[in-house]
């Protein structure tokens, strides 16, 4: 069993991020290396910042000087090939674990939550829907309406359902419906789509349109590179430990003459040398 099928996966990393600024750091980091935050640039701030993230497992170094931002209001998509470390990279900005090496560091006015939809989220079998996020609903400090998250996500008619008794797919979305308890300033979701009918794929995104537009802060990783395409802000391309691009998804795609992502892709990570997957 993983971190990601305990029952309160993505509690712990928004209970210790409610300060102005948290920050985790890996044993080997500097933290005097972090600049002093500016009060007066306050809005510019990013609402979660990876800084030279160092990862390995065992002999398989996964991450190696990998740095991203992500502003308030912006959605920035991680792709790369299966086993490129995106699902490493978003467990360390969501805070459930620490990485070797560099810092993630949260900002916020107040509250500076994380909702972390894991790859496999797991819930605690015999329980409702509903009950499920009234059980995570405990630990936040505003009043959650439950009713209201399972309709956002696409689950008002099985509020009553046993957890064990939802498809994969709707498991996932009573996960994002988890990550989003709280309102969270920071949303951090690992394959959100994967499993997903099309016309669920569409409301995910719509969904995760919506929270840009009202200032969270998203990042996700996907294979949908259609959605993406049309939905983030800045697509980030990993392979080899490293972002081989990152930018605008459609100047990823004129960067290496492509007609899409889905082409762009193939171009950028049939470049790369991958060793260790
Ligand atoms: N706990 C772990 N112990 C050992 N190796 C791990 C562990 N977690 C991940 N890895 C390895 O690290 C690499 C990156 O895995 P990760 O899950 O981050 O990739 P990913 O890009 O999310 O892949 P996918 O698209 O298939 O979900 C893989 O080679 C994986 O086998």
């Amino acid at each position: 069993m993983t971190d990601e099928s305990t029952t309160m996966p993505n509690r712990e990393p928004a209970t210790t991020a409610e300060t102005d600024s948290a920050e985790s750091t890996g044993e080997n980091a500097d933290a005097d290396a972090d600049p002093e935050p500016d009060p007066n640039a306050e809005g510019d701030r990013p609402a979660v910042a990876a800084t030279d993230l160092g990862h390995a497992f065992g002999d398989l170094r996964v991450l190696d000087g990998v740095s991203l931002s992500v502003a308030p209001g912006e959605i920035v998509a991680l792709v790369g090939p299966n086993g490129s470390g995106k699902s490493t990279l978003l467990r360390f900005l969501a805070r459930v674990r620490a990485p070797d090496e560099g810092t993630v560091t949260l900002s916020g006015h107040g509250h500076a939550r994380v909702g972390y939809l894991p790859q496999q989220p797991g819930f605690r079998a015999g329980f409702s829907a509903a009950d499920t996020l009234e059980f995570y609903a405990q630990f936040v400090d505003e009043d959650v309406d439950v009713a209201g998250v399972l309709e956002r996500v696409g689950l008002a008619d099985a509020a009553d359902r046993r957890v064990g008794a939802l498809s994969g797919g709707m498991t996932r979305l009573l996960g994002l419906g988890r990550a989003l308890v709280g309102d969270p300033a920071v949303v951090v979701l690992d394959e959100p789509a994967s499993g997903l009918d099309p016309g669920m794929v569409e409301r995910l995104f719509g969904i995760v349109s919506d929270l840009a537009d009202a200032g969270v802060a998203v990042v996700l990783s996907s294979h949908n590179l259609g959605p993406v395409e049309r939905t983030a802000d800045r697509v980030a391309v990993l392979d080899g430990g490293r972002f081989v691009a990152d930018g605008d998804p459609r100047a990823v795609v004129e960067s290496v003459g492509a007609a899409d992502l889905q082409t762009a892709f193939g171009d950028l990570v049939a470049t790369e040398e991958v060793t260790g997957r």
